[in-house]
């Protein structure tokens, strides 16, 4: 779990509260207050969508273990981890949100997790190599700045 807190910025076009990323897990649930400033990424890249604060609604996010252990094979790359980023605080009051990530524990944490056998097929190929989670928080914290989508760095196609 992440309490995350946002102060005031003076000057707000000129950072960010939060840089793109995606998350690592296989889902979040992340509650957000009234200020709002989260924006996820359009299916198609081209532009940032405001995910308007909702009173009492979650939000959640499929991440990368998701994507590449299910929803790509199942859906052709429809589904995607989201990209997402936080927009500096420009409002007078602090911005909180609370994100819960749904990761493996650390029992599996010798497991490979990779696309579903039964799921793949001469038709329907492995996108991505067997990995560990250990792996993937790795590549996410060497990655922190730079922005790249995790899940290419375990891209076989
Ligand atoms: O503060 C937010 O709305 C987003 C937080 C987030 O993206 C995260 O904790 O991974
Ligand atoms: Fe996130």
């Amino acid at each position: 779990m992440a309490g995350h807190y946002y102060l005031p910025c003076p000057e707000p076009d000129r950072t960010l509260g939060s840089v793109l990323h995606t998350d690592v897990g296989v889902l979040t649930v992340l509650i957000q207050d009234e200020i709002g400033g989260l924006q996820v990424k359009s299916m198609k890249d081209e532009y940032w969508v405001d995910v308007k604060p909702i009173p009492g609604a979650l939000i959640i996010n499929v991440g990368d273990l998701l994507q590449i252990c299910m929803l790509d094979i199942i859906s052709n790359d429809e589904y995607k981890s989201v990209e997402h980023r936080v927009l500096a605080n420009s409002s007078n009051e602090p911005r909180i949100s609370v994100a819960i990530f749904f990761n493996p524990g650390r029992r599996g944490e010798a497991d490979l997790y990779g696309p579903l056998q039964e799921l793949i097929s001469t038709k329907n190929p492995a996108y991505y190599s067997n990995s560990k989670m250990s792996e993937h928080v790795e590549v996410f914290r060497s990655n922190a700045l730079a922005c790249n989508r995790i899940t290419n760095h375990f891209k076989l196609l």
